[in-house]
């Protein structure tokens, strides 16, 4: 069946993966999962190729905004791909190397200075769903279905998938998610405050560019800062970290830190008398 979301931009192929595709178009990123077969679920070669991707698009000046999806109307992901784990019961490489580098995907995800918006269709299920919780965004199609599974299959995510999960809508609910393991529909998310919209299938895409869009048109290091801000007491002193970075990447910019540079590169005393000790 042809995919029934209606293409909003003349996306052109950026690199070229296995597991996934990487476009781009009028300053957006699209990366996407690219396993429909298996409801996109991600094998840790998936993981590694998202990562660089993900790695591409925050060094690429010309990208503004990520989107991260998947391929096909089916599924946005349905998390680890089962016939990958061993007989330890991890997710092995096709070197027999346990992964589970989701997890440095995820904090990749909230670390990127430029906002990650998912955009989901169909399935986001288990690690699959954490991959949406973690972006900045997420537009859902109304033929969108969420929930984990983990207990169901033999694992969890106690980390993300389960705090920021809480503090995105709710101790009470984001139990019920993991201890019953049901799924829930898009309008079921958009109540429960897990989605920010719900559209028609055929609108997702133009939806979530015209989000995008929004936020092109915004101050760059305005949303990277706010960003910042918001994750940064849920990841700690990483967080606090992310956001001193930024702190510290705008002093350099500024007249007085350029002071310290030039003085010491001059060999002569910093002048900082000149600015004035703001209250
Ligand atoms: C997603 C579904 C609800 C879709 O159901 P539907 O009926 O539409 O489709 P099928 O079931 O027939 O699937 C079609 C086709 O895809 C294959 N497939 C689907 N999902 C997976 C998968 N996750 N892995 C491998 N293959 C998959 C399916 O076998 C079919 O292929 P056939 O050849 O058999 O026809 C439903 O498919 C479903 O429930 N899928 C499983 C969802 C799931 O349990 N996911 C894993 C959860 S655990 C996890 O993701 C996870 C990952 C991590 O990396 C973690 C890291 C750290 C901590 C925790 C982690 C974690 O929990």
């Amino acid at each position: 069946m042809s995919n029934p979301i209606r293409a909003a931009l003349a996306w052109q192929p950026r690199a070229s993966y296995s597991d996934i595709t990487y476009d781009f178009a009028d300053g957006i990123a699209r990366i996407a999962i690219n396993r429909p077969h298996k409801r996109n679920a991600f094998r840790p070669e998936t993981v590694s190729q998202l990562i660089d991707a993900m790695h591409r698009a925050q060094f690429d000046r010309e990208v503004g905004v990520i989107v991260l999806t998947g391929a096909g109307h089916e599924a946005f992901c349905s998390g680890g791909d089962q016939t990958v784990r061993g007989d330890d019961g991890g997710y092995h490489d096709e070197d027999g190397t346990p992964h589970l580098n989701v997890l440095d995907l995820q904090m990749q995800i909230r670390r990127c200075p430029k906002p990650v918006v998912a955009m989901i269709a169909g399935y986001a299920i288990g690690g699959g769903h954490v991959l949406h919780l973690v972006c900045d965004l997420s537009i859902a199609a109304d033929n969108a279905r969420f929930g984990q599974t983990g207990p169901r299959v033999g694992s969890f995510d106690a980390g993300l998938g389960a705090g920021l999960l809480a503090r995105t809508i709710g101790m009470k609910k984001a139990k019920e998610i993991w201890l019953l393991c049901r799924q829930y529909d898009a309008k079921q998310a958009l109540d429960m405050g897990l989605v920010n919209t719900v559209v028609p299938l055929a609108e997702l895409e133009e939806e979530t560019v015209r989000w995008c869009q929004d936020m092109l048109r915004l101050s760059p290091m305005a949303l990277r800062m706010i960003k910042a801000g918001f994750n940064a007491d849920t990841d700690g002193l990483a967080g606090i970290q992310e956001l001193a970075g930024n702190a510290t990447g705008l002093f350099y910019m500024s007249e007085e830190g350029l002071e310290g540079r030039n003085a010491w590169l001059e060999k002569r005393a910093p002048d900082f008398a000149k600015y004035r000790r703001r209250p």
